[in-house]
């Protein structure tokens, strides 16, 4: 195994390690310390299992576990599918002390987090990401979820995972598509939180769409830093917290109203954080000139940055009333301040929005 670095997500007594490094899917030993009782459950997908599934298994030799392998896709991520999870650890006669594995990117985590929230008023569960954007962000931090055709997200708790292993050697198999997605929240953490980040991802956004390991492992642990420190602080978004939601208010509406089947998560975010930046822009709260180099330097790494066509102001906008932000129904979202900086705004007058949505 090459280098392997680590993290930890400082709460207290449910302090849990992130392990970042090529071919961490080999430890079995290292999985199977955090699955102290006799049953597991393996949620997975049908594109991570014919290349992953089987070094898991091998890991929980011994063990009485079971696997759910599910078709691909954010339209999975659904009750239905919740239902799916509920069933299979029913069938393995799965007790308290079980632990939920996700094996997968995002879609799984959310979703077999969320069973691992609820079974039995909450089991263990072990995240084993195998996106870049798993790992940079939906890994990390306890928040697990299921879409409603009504909104993402929009079911679900907060439940930590007791242990994050990001074997990057999965990144191998992973579509070029997807790896661009989860870029788009690595500039994130660059636009909301470290401007040197930021100029990092500018020298070096050939070597990540390339896959250079270096510079992969690098993104992955600076990220994983980011979103580790802000959990810590403020672990179920009461403020901090609300600032990874940067592109988000806008990226969910786009989502929801493509019936999470047109831009990916990652896609979406990349437009919402360029008509957020732009929004504040227009309010006078964060230079044009970030504004630019944000929407370059995610053009570089080939992600959209304008809507889709076909999509309607007006519907977007009611999209964007249902988001968990908002209080007492008014809408918050997060403006930008510019590189490094971002901050979350309430009173933010609708015609002001509706025009970077129209623009
Ligand atoms: N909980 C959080 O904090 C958080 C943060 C960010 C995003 N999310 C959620 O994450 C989801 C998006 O996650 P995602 O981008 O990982 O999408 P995903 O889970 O749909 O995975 C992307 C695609 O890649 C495939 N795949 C996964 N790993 C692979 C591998 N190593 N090789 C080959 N194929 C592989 C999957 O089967 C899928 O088709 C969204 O639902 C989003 O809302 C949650
Ligand atoms: O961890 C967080 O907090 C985030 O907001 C990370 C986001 O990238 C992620 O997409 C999250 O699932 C969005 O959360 P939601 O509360 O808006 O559903
Ligand atoms: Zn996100």
């Amino acid at each position: 195994m090459s280098t392997v670095r680590e993290l930890q997500v400082e709460l207290g007594a449910r302090a849990y390690p992130i392990r970042i490094g090529r071919g961490l899917l080999d430890d079995g030993a290292g999985l199977a310390a955090r699955v102290p009782g006799r049953h597991a459950l393996v949620v997975t997908d049908r594109n991570v299992a014919p290349h992953y599934l089987a070094r898991v298994e091998a890991a929980l030799a011994g063990k009485s576990f079971g696997k759910l392998v599910l078709p691909p896709g954010e339209q999975e991520k659904t009750l239905a599918r919740f239902g799916d999870v509920m069933a299979a650890l029913a069938a393995l006669g799965a007790s308290r002390d079980a632990t939920v594995i996700a094996l997968g990117g995002g879609v799984v985590g959310d979703l077999a987090g969320f069973a691992a929230a609820c079974w039995m008023r909450g089991v263990g569960f072990v995240q084993l990401p195998t996106t870049l954007l798993a790992m940079v962000d939906s890994s990390v931090g306890g928040k697990t979820a299921v879409d409603l055709p009504q909104g993402k997200n929009l079911v679900g708790a907060f439940h930590q995972p007791s242990a994050v292993f990001a074997d990057t050697a999965t990144l191998d198999t992973l579509p070029g598509r997807e790896l661009r997605a989860g870029l788009a929240e690595v500039v994130k953490y660059g636009a909301i939180a470290d401007p040197v980040f930021f100029d990092w991802l500018e020298a070096n956004a050939e070597a990540l769409l390339a896959r250079d390991p270096e510079a992969l492992a690098e993104a992955i642990a600076v990220s994983c830093a980011h979103k580790a420190g802000i959990v810590a602080r403020d672990e179920t978004e009461q403020g901090e917290r609300m600032l990874l939601n940067f592109g988000h208010t806008f990226g969910h509406a786009i989502e929801t109203e493509q019936g999470y089947g047109g831009l990916l998560h990652g896609e979406a975010v990349a437009v919402g954080m360029v008509l957020a930046a732009r929004l504040s822009a227009d309010l006078g709260r964060a230079p044009w000139s970030d504004t630019a180099r944000l929407a370059t330097l995610l053009e570089r790494l080939e992600l959209p940055v304008a809507l889709p066509p076909g999509l309607s102001g007006d519907a977007l906008l009611a999209r964007m009333k249902l988001d968990k932000k908002a209080v007492s129904g008014a809408l918050r979202l997060i403006l930008w301040s510019g590189l490094g900086r971002a901050e979350v705004a309430s009173a933010v007058p609708e015609a002001d929005i509706r025009a970077v949505l129209d623009a």
